[in-house]
Order: structure tokens, then C-alpha cells, then sequence
């Protein structure tokens, strides 16, 4: 896959050890920046990421700040972008089978490199199951449209 990836100043080391990983896994890595632990501003650098991914361009994510939740808020008002704040492999796995997630954000100041290795890992491999998710996530994409939308519930 082609995975774009992103983070500010607290994501810094992080992020240039998952793109060891992420290449080491087959994938083609673009690196976002930033490329120094100067204090940055997180939107900043995931607007670039979500940019590239829904013009095409980069099939996936990765976005790592201090909590994962700045860089998760921001991706979330992009639309086609799904993302979320993965702290175990639970929610890693989940996050794709269920949400078809994007974007994995994620906490550099509470994740251990092991932990981080391991929700990247398998976020990266599981699948999407769409049936009744598939059903879930146009609703969302609805919303997305017009936030006042008229939801048929389970239809
Ligand atoms: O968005 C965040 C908090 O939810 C991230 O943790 C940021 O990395 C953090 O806010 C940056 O804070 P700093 O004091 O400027 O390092």
C-alpha cells in the first residue's frame, strides 16, 4: 500500500521508527514531516496527509502527536476520512474490520515502541468486513453531505 505519514513534534522519534517498520512490511512510506523536534502545530501536518489520501494519491495514514487525539480530531473534519485514536490492538483490528479506518492516529507520550509496532501492525493487515458496516459508514458519509440528514434506521 501506499501510506502517508505525519506528526508533530511529540511524534518526531516515533514516526521515524514506524517508517522503518511500515517499509520493512513492503509498503511504499511518504514522510510528511515534521524533520525536527521543533515545536510544530499538529493540523499543519495532518492536513497534508488526509490531502493525500483523499485526492488519491496515498491509500492510508499514519499520525502521531502527543496523544493521538489533536491529530485525530483534525483528520475527522476531512471528508472520505476515517480515522481514529488506536491505543491497543483491539481497537487497531476493530478500527479497520468495523470502520474501514484510514487514518490511524496515534499517542507518542503513552504508547511503548512495542505496543506501537504492534497496533500498526495489525492495523495495517486486517480488512475491512463491509456487509452491515458497509451500511454504517454511508450513513456517516451522509452526515457528511448534510449533517441534518434523514437516517432510515437499519436500512
Ligand atoms: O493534540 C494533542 C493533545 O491532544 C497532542 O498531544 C499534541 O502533541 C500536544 O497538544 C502538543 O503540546 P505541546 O505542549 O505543544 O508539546
Amino acid at each position: 500500500m501506499r501510506i502517508a505519514i505525519a506528526s508533530d513534534h511529540r511524534g518526531f522519534q516515533m514516526k521515524n521508527r514506524l517508517i522503518q517498520l511500515v517499509q520493512s512490511l513492503g509498503h511504499d512510506v511518504t514522510d510528511f514531516g515534521p524533520d525536527s523536534t521543533d515545536s510544530v502545530d499538529y493540523p499543519d501536518f495532518a492536513q497534508h496527509v488526509c490531502e493525500g489520501i483523499t485526492s488519491g494519491d496515498y491509500d492510508r495514514g499514519v499520525l502521531i502527536c502527543g496523544t493521538g487525539i489533536g491529530m485525530c480530531i483534525t483528520a475527522n473534519k476531512f471528508d472520505g476520512i476515517r480515522a481514529a485514536n488506536c491505543n491497543d490492538s483491539v481497537t487497531a483490528e476493530y478500527s479497520r474490520l468495523h470502520n474501514d479506518v484510514n487514518v490511524v492516529c496515534l499517542s507518542a507520550d503513552q504508547l511503548s515502541d512495542q505496543l506501537a509496532d504492534q497496533i500498526l501492525q495489525i492495523w495495517l493487515k486486517a480488512e475491512f468486513e463491509g456487509g452491515r458496516h458497509a451500511r454504517r459508514l454511508d450513513k456517516i458519509a451522509e452526515i457528511e453531505k448534510s449533517p441534518s440528514a434523514e437516517l432510515t434506521p437499519g436500512a
